[in-house]
């Protein structure tokens, strides 16, 4: 399958916050997209997602025009990992995890056994049955996050849509969303993820988009696209990109001029 993007254009109200965007993601790859504060990764998300109209251009899975799609089609399609967020009610950690699955119900319908089993099945695989019955007001903001990246998976849809899913994580939680990034991808999903951490797309990206400014600067494979001068350039900063054993490649900020 394929989510394609042409000459998308997003903004709010009658502002334009990005240029015609267009790219593709496609089942079993990790595209990452990069980019400042501000350049408008969050205002693309929320676009694909349809939850901000579409200023020009189109959104297709498979070649079929999204715009018309009810939103539980659409939610069968993409599912979406926000920032983590406290919501109003003090739902628990299940109960939340659970809410993925109404767009696999009837009308009217209320989760089923089998409903149950692939909530509990996510919450287990991102090792978080202890929280299983806590309220998700009182958890801390990385399990927060976690809780949000197992209610994406028990979604079970062909795409998912990440923003920034290990911003609050501990080191060892980060690596575990990885892990489950390229479990993920190599299970035939296609993700869609920002991130400001290169070492996190050097790491998991098939492909690395960069944007700056709401324009689209480069799109390709990671060694290709997050080169040392490119980056630096973006993030009007000096680094240097160094090659570990193994073929890794780390991007580590230099704070000395020269
Ligand atoms: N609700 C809004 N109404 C008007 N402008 C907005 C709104 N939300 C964001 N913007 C503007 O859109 C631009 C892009 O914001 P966006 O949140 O998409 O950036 P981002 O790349 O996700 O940033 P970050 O890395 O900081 O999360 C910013 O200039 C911002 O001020």
């Amino acid at each position: 399958m394929k989510l394609e993007l042409r000459n998308l254009v997003c903004g709010y109200g009658a502002k334009s916050i990005t240029e015609p965007i267009s790219l593709s993601v496609s089942s079993g790859e990790a595209l990452y997209l990069l980019g400042p504060n501000g350049s408008g990764k969050t205002t693309l998300f929320k676009t694909i997602l349809g939850l901000l109209q579409k200023k020009s251009g189109g959104i297709f899975i498979d070649g079929e025009d999204v715009s018309h799609w009810p939103q539980r089609r659409l939610a069968r399609a993409l599912a979406y990992v926000p920032q983590a967020h406290t919501p109003p009610f003090p739902f628990s950690v299940r109960e939340v995890v659970l809410t993925a699955r109404t767009a696999h119900l009837g009308f009217f319908g209320t989760p089923s056994r089998a409903d149950e089993k692939i909530a509990d099945h996510a919450i287990e695989t991102l090792g978080l049955s202890y929280l299983a019955h806590a309220r998700y007001t009182e958890i801390s903001g990385g399990e927060r996050q976690l809780v949000l990246i197992a209610r994406a998976v028990a979604q079970e849809s062909q795409f998912l849509v990440l923003d920034e899913p290990t911003s609050n994580l501990d080191f060892g939680n980060q690596v575990k969303v990885l892990k489950k990034v390229r479990e993920l991808t190599q299970r035939g999903l296609g993700l869609l993820i920002t991130t400001h951490l290169p070492d996190q797309a050097f790491l998991c990206a098939s492909r690395v988009a960069l944007l700056r400014q709401g324009k689209l600067m480069a799109l390709g494979k990671p060694q290709e696209v997050l080169t040392e001068a490119l980056l630096c350039e973006t993030y009007s900063t000096s680094l240097k990109l160094a090659a570990l054993d193994g073929g890794l490649t780390v991007c580590v900020p230099l704070l000395q001029e020269g």
